[in-house]
């Protein structure tokens, strides 16, 4: 079994690189911004209340996010291991995994950052904006809120993991292919 949280600024590539690693690996893929995303799609209570913080490029509240993640961990039972996309985003969160994963006697095996610079990652995003229609990457203050959330709240989750020992870093720019080559060079060490 094998745990990755993949973590990064809006925009990074954690959801591009999931998909390839999830293949390779025989992971279970879990993004918060997926599931928050399904649920607005389908108008659920959770996603109305989600929707009024994605829409300004604020976090969801730890608890709303946190009930969410447990929920879908335990619909995977018999999954072989987790990309974790998106999740945690917060000291709170990051608590609560570990916590969560303790009960099941398993752990985070590596945290793994994409690098890059914000002016290329918002470059990415606003094109992404156009056709996904996604309306928090259609806004440059929504996005440049969302990169302050990021320095705020998550950033300082690299000292938690780099206190573990689980702290990663890899070159986010680059081709698809070569920044998926970089993070199994990264998987291969654990
Ligand atoms: N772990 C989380 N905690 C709080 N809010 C979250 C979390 N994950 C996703 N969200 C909300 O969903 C939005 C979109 O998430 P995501 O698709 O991962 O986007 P991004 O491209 O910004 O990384 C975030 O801006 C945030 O409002």
């Amino acid at each position: 079994m094998i745990n990755l949280v993949l973590f990064g600024k809006p925009g990074a590539g954690k959801g591009t690189q999931a998909n390839f690693l999830k293949e390779k690996y025989n992971l279970k893929h879990i993004s918060t911004g997926d599931v928050f995303r399904f649920n607005i799609k389908n108008g659920t209570e959770l996603g109305t209340l989600a929707k009024s913080y994605i829409d300004k490029g604020e976090l969801v509240p730890d608890e709303v996010t946190i009930n969410m993640l447990k929920a879908e961990v335990e619909k995977n039972p018999d999954a072989s291991g987790f990309i974790f996309d998106g999740f945690p985003r917060t000291n709170a969160q990051a608590e609560a995994l570990d916590d969560l994963l303790e009960e099941k006697e398993m752990k985070i095996d590596a945290t793994i950052a994409l690098e890059a610079d914000d002016e290329v990652l918002i470059q990415r995003l606003l094109e992404r904006g156009k056709v996904s229609g996604r309306s928090d990457d259609q806004d440059e203050s929504k996005i440049r809120n969302r990169f302050d959330e990021y320095n705020e709240k998550t950033a300082p989750l690299m000292q938690y993991y780099k206190k573990q020992d689980k702290f990663h870093s890899v070159n986010g720019i680059g081709s698809i292919e070569d920044i998926t080559e970089r993070l199994s060079k990264v998987i291969a060490t654990l």
